[in-house]
């Protein structure tokens, strides 16, 4: 039977995968800075604080001095093709594409700025994905990170009358495919040292320690993934926590603080590893790779190595293809 002319038309039905990232500026300039940091530290799932006691904190203060600030470390660290962290998980997304069979359509977005995650969901959608994975790309469960990237997903369901079905990738902190991906990582990294490093951090990105209090899994995610990774190794981590944000007290301790105090100790040889971010990023790049060596030096260090992410290398990719196939199981096969 034909349908009637006003009947939607209905596409091949498809899968969609889409990896979801924190977000980035669309330039490494204070304005395209200022636009991504109003729109990230709006989020009250970021800022846990009343809105009428942040926003004129964040729109009298922050949102005037930070982003010049800001866009000079982006500056530093900027690619040919744009922010590491969305060129980066663009190379996760395009060498994921067709790994699970030629009915999944892999796509990215970032949770805040472009490209938007509602977009890509709703591009997905008028593909002919009536089913879709959300991916956040964050091995640990947060609130600020996971949680905010699944609301996203929904509101963007919320607007649709045909949604499709969704399902959301939960944390992998322990999963074996992930830890045994870093270990081979991080020992081919040290591999390729020219000094033996007395002491390897595994810094991860902070929290304030109130959410901890309030019953985030992202610290215990942490502990468990560092003692892992750890034993995997068979050597001691250094947990610590970088990217201290606002007069809060944050997890502790700090990565700039214990940089700062091991030559004093002896430990003048380290090699930094950041297992929570997927790619690297102005946090990795920036923060640990340049200011990290800057402050490790001035106290007296001698050698520092900041290990790269697994970003889109060959073990991370492998690794993603695993816990991305068991997550579609019964939507799609792995090719
Ligand atoms: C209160 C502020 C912040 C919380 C809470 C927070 C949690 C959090 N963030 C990441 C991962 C990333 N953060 C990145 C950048 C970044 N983070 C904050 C603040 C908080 N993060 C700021 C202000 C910025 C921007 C950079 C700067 O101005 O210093 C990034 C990198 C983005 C990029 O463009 O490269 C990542 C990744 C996690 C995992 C997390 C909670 C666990
Ligand atoms: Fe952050
Ligand atoms: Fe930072």
């Amino acid at each position: 039977m034909t349908p009637p002319g006003d009947h939607p038309t209905i596409p091949t039905r498809k899968v969609g995968l889409l990896l979801v990232n924190l977000g980035t500026p669309d330039a490494a300039e204070a304005g395209a800075v200022r636009r991504y940091l109003a729109e990230f530290l709006s989020d009250p799932r970021v800022i846990e604080i009343p809105r009428f006691v942040w926003k004129p904190i964040l729109h009298g203060i922050i949102l005037r001095t930070r982003p010049a600030k800001s866009a000079h470390a982006y500056k530093q660290v900027w690619r040919e093709d744009g922010s590491p962290l969305a060129a980066i998980t663009r190379e996760q997304a395009a060498a994921l594409q067709g790994a699970f069979g030629p009915d999944v359509i892999v796509d990215y977005a970032m949770r805040y700025g472009r490209p938007a995650l509602g977009d890509r969901l709703r591009a997905l959608k008028a593909a002919g994905c009536e089913r879709i994975l959300i991916a956040p790309l964050y091995p640990q469960y947060c609130a600020a990170t996971t949680a905010t990237a699944n609301d996203a997903a929904f509101a963007a369901l919320a607007q649709m009358r045909w949604q499709p079905a969704l399902r959301t990738l939960p944390p992998y902190h322990d999963d074996p495919a992930y830890i045994d991906a870093l270990k081979t990582s991080v020992e081919a990294s040290l591999a390729a040292l020219d000094f033996e490093p007395q002491a390897i951090l595994a810094s991860f990105h902070g929290m304030p320690q109130r959410t901890l209090e309030l019953g985030d899994p992202y610290h215990c995610h942490c502990q468990k993934t560092a003692r892992l990774l750890s034993e995997a190794l068979g050597r001691e981590l250094t947990i610590t926590f970088q990217s201290r944000f606002g007069r809060a007290k944050w997890l502790e301790p700090a990565t700039d603080t214990v940089l700062a105090g091991l030559p004093a100790k002896g430990i003048t040889r380290i090699a930094l590893v950041a297992p929570g971010f997927s790619a690297d990023c102005v946090e990795t790049l920036e923060e640990l790779s340049i200011r990290g060596r800057e402050t490790f030096v001035a106290a007296g260090g001698t050698d520092f190595a900041a290990l790269p992410c697994l970003n889109a290398s060959h073990v991370g990719v492998a690794m993603l293809k695993k816990i991305l196939a068991r997550e579609l199981a019964g939507w799609a096969d792995a090719a």
